[in-house]
Order: structure tokens, then C-alpha cells, then sequence
């Protein structure tokens, strides 16, 4: 069964605490927290203050996206604040393979992210070396954008590498995820399904997370 991640991009900030533990309740796998910095992606969300603000009121898995430029001079301290997953973009870093190492040495899970238009190529020399490849199914930066079809193909070439070598990483899609496309990246072959304006939005998010699932 798929893994379901809410993003907090699209939370009640003014109650950020509250609609996080109604997502828990409601029945999510990992909570998403997407760093924006103003530079790699053209918004700016928040910093590892939040996620150690929020690591005290649950043990869910913190599943961190670093939408940021080097992201090698953050990691250590998102580390602290509490992540258990941090995902790098391939694309912000000239050095990947240290990055990850970085990241492992804090005693934490390492995931790598393509934009829709980086091709999986760019990770293969890495893929052995992560825990979780992320594929953003729109541009990095909002919520709420429409899912770009053409990254199909890629979930369905990373299942594949995954079979071929005997890889051990999991596929998360992130971005446009809703009761439609969901059932579509499902069938290309994502074990984790990041979502938030829909999943926030729904009136009865144990159900809507529920029918993700399935
Ligand atoms: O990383 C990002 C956006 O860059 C995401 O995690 C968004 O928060 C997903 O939002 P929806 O597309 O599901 O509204
Ligand atoms: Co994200």
C-alpha cells in the first residue's frame, strides 16, 4: 500500500499544530515539510525553526524537501531541528554524492529530487546511495499547480533501475497529487504520495487520505 505524506505548505499556519495532528488522526504516513529559500525556488516558506517547533508534539516521520540553493549549508541544521528524511535537489548542488553524505552522517535518511525537466540520468550515479528519489510532478516553489504529465515516464523508469539493481529507495511524487492523478502515478509505480492543497482542503481528510490509499 502506498504511503501518503501530507504537505504543510497548504496548512492553517495561524493553527499549524492543530491541522498538523488533524493529518495524523486523519491517517498520513509522513508530514511533508517543503524549505523554501527565495533563491532555487522563486517563494519562501519557512526554516528548520518550524520543524523544531513541531518535533515535540509527534513521532510521525518528518519527511523534509529542501527547495534550496546549496542546501550543504543547511543540512546539518535541519538535522537537529529533527528531520528523518531530507531530500536535496539534484539540481542545487554541484556536489550530490556529499551532500547525501552529509546527510547520513547526521543519522538521517537521504533523498534526492528531479524537476520535471531533469531527466532520472542526472541521479543514476547516486541511486545506490539514497533511501528515497523524489520525481516533482510540477515546478518547485507553490502548491496547488496542475501535474505535469511527462513525469509518468520517470516514476516508471525508477521502478524499473529500482527491479534491475535491487535498489532499496522509495518513489515519491510531490506536487498536483489529488484523487485523480494519484491513481495514475500509483499505477507508474510511487510508493509515497505527497499532496496538499487537495488533502487540506478536503472536508473529510481520513477519507481522502483513505481513498489515496487504496
Ligand atoms: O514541494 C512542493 C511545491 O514546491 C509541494 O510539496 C507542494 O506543497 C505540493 O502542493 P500541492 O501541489 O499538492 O498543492
Ligand atoms: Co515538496
Amino acid at each position: 500500500m502506498v504511503k501518503i505524506a501530507p504537505s504543510i505548505l497548504s496548512a492553517d499556519f495561524k493553527r499549524l499544530e492543530a491541522d498538523v495532528s488533524d493529518m495524523i488522526q486523519a491517517g498520513a504516513d509522513y508530514l511533508h515539510i517543503d524549505i523554501m529559500d527565495g533563491t532555487f525556488v522563486p517563494n519562501i516558506s519557512f526554516g528548520p525553526m518550524v520543524i523544531e517547533a513541531l518535533r515535540p508534539t509527534t513521532d510521525l516521520t518528518f519527511d523534509v524537501h529542501m527547495m534550496v540553493q546549496d542546501p550543504e549549508r543547511y543540512v546539518d541544521e535541519v538535522a537537529k531541528a529533527g528531520a528523518d528524511i531530507i531530500s536535496v535537489q539534484v539540481e542545487a548542488t554541484k556536489h550530490i554524492h556529499r551532500v547525501i553524505q552529509q546527510i547520513h552522517a547526521n543519522d538521517v535518511k537521504a533523498g534526492v529530487v528531479i524537476n520535471p525537466g531533469t531527466p532520472v540520468s542526472a541521479l543514476e550515479a547516486v541511486l545506490a546511495d539514497v533511501e528515497l528519489v523524489l520525481v516533482m510532478t510540477v515546478n518547485p516553489g507553490f502548491g496547488g499547480q496542475s501535474f505535469i504529465e511527462s513525469t509518468l515516464e520517470k516514476i516508471r523508469q525508477l521502478r524499473q533501475l529500482r527491479e534491475e539493481h535491487g535498489y532499496q529507495y522509495e518513489i515519491q511524487v510531490d506536487g498536483g497529487i489529488n484523487d485523480k492523478t494519484a491513481d495514475r502515478v500509483k499505477e507508474a509505480g510511487a510508493d509515497v504520495l505527497v499532496s496538499g492543497s487537495y488533502l487540506f482542503a478536503s472536508a473529510d481528510r481520513a477519507q481522502a487520505i483513505a481513498e489515496m490509499k487504496a
